[in-house]
């Protein structure tokens, strides 16, 4: 029996793919295999040892302590492109809410409560409507960082309403590319682009080359009337540098989905908890992806949509027994195996070997399984990090 530690609402969409008889899925399971979760943070917390994945229902994995897991071998996964749809029309939703008086003037209606003749209000409302007069998005020019599931969805909406698209993306994945409509403005620096648009939207992850890469010195590039939109992360944007522009006039508006002590109150900033991707389609999508490839790991050593892992597949267990292993990628390690498995005449059916930056991760298909003697010295070949052995039911 599998036992897998959920963290965070998951979609039971997608819980409902573990079997029950096979898997026991909760949040106090003691000795999980995996650990599937949302934006719970797990730096600082200590992995029970029995972990070997932990599947993060969403894109961003800054929640997650991925080098520190990958030196132990666990493989984190992540959903590419799953909520990117709610997030753009969130995206949208935001742009409509910084261009247009539409929340201002909910408030104003609201204040109307003790009014009872409606010829008064329509009067009153035809006076007043002027204050809350907005923009167009069409014909404004759009600014986005980051094109890759999110950005690119965003691009797509936003030419479809009228509006001219720039985008800047120096670690633009091939694949991505090809995702781009050939209208989007490529920029070959972000000053460059801030210095060009009206608004600005913010799909990058949250590393290190990210962190604050909206700040004082960059801000100062914008047009006073520019206005910025951050569905990606709080780390991204120096919120108390965004603050002192929008009170210094050298910023139209904020529309954030992380919130912070600074931000709160603020007559130009419009901040939602964090929503982005709380959509009940996103949520399913998410459930139903993280957990089809915690399973294909779990019980066929499988990875796709590894954040730390390459990629690697040999379908279903054909023969009687799979070994995977991690091994740092070092050279030999794969031949060091091999010898134990041919000097115990071990058959090796079927084999891969990948790897990606500092791991590599092999699966072999071998006829039996071999003796705990074996598998103890496969273990101990210098560099091998972890190893399973999965057996066909
Ligand atoms: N508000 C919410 O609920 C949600 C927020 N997000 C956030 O949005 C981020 C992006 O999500 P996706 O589009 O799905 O990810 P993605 O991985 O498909 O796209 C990210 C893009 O950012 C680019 N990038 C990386 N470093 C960059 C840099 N220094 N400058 C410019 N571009 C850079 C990459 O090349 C890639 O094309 C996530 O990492 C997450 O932090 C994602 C989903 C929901
Ligand atoms: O997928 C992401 O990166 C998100 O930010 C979504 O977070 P959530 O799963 O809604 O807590």
């Amino acid at each position: 029996m599998y036992q897998v530690r959920t963290y965070n609402k998951i979609s039971d969409k997608g819980l409902s793919l573990f079997p029950a008889g096979r898997y026991s899925v909760a949040e106090d399971v003691s000795s999980p295999e995996a650990i599937l979760l949302r934006s719970h943070k797990l730096h600082g917390e200590t992995l029970p040892e029995s972990v070997i994945a932990v599947a993060r229902a969403g894109a961003g994995t800054n929640n997650v302590p991925v080098d520190e897991y990958t030196k132990s071998g666990v493989v984190v996964f992540n959903t590419p492109g799953a909520n990117a749809n709610a997030v753009k029309e969130l995206v949208l939703a935001g742009m409509l809410l910084s261009s247009r008086g539409i929340l201002q003037g909910r408030d104003y209606v609201a204040t109307l409560g003790d009014m009872t003749d409606k010829g008064e209000m329509s009067k009153l409302l035809e006076a007043e409507k002027k204050r809350f007069a907005g923009s167009e998005l069409a014909g404004k020019k759009l600014g986005i960082v980051g094109l890759g599931a999110i950005g690119s969805m965003v691009a797509n909406a936003a030419l479809a309403l009228g509006m001219d698209v720039y985008g800047f993306d120096p670690a633009l994945s091939v694949e991505a590319a090809w995702r781009l409509p050939s209208d989007v403005h490529r920029m070959e620096s972000l000053q460059a682009l801030l210095s060009e648009i009206d608004y600005l939207t913010l799909h990058v992850p949250a590393i290190d080359a990210t962190k604050n890469m909206i700040n004082r010195d960059t801000l100062g590039f914008m047009k006073p009337s520019a206005a910025i939109m951050n569905f990606a992360r709080d780390a991204i944007v120096d919120s108390e540098a965004v603050v002192e522009a929008l009170d210094a006039g050298k910023l139209r508006n904020y529309v954030c989905d992380f919130p912070e002590p600074c931000l709160i109150g603020h007559e130009k900033v419009i901040a939602v908890p964090h929503i982005g991707a709380s959509t009940a389609e996103a949520e399913e999508n998410c459930a139903v992806m993280a957990v089809n490839q915690l399973r294909d790991y779990l019980e066929n050593g499988n990875i796709k949509n590894s954040v730390n892992f390459p990629e690697t597949s040999m379908g279903g267990l054909v023969s009687g027994c799979r070994i995977t292993f991690t091994n740092q990628n070092v050279s030999g390690v794969l031949g060091n195996v091999l010898s134990v498995f041919a000097e115990n005449n071990v058959n090796v059916i079927d084999m891969m070997n990948k790897s990606r930056n500092d791991v590599a991760y092999n699966i072999l298909d071998i006829d039996t399984c071999p003796s705990d003697a074996v598998l103890a010295a496969l273990k101990s070949v210098e560099h091998v990090i972890s190893l399973r052995v999965i057996v066909r039911d």
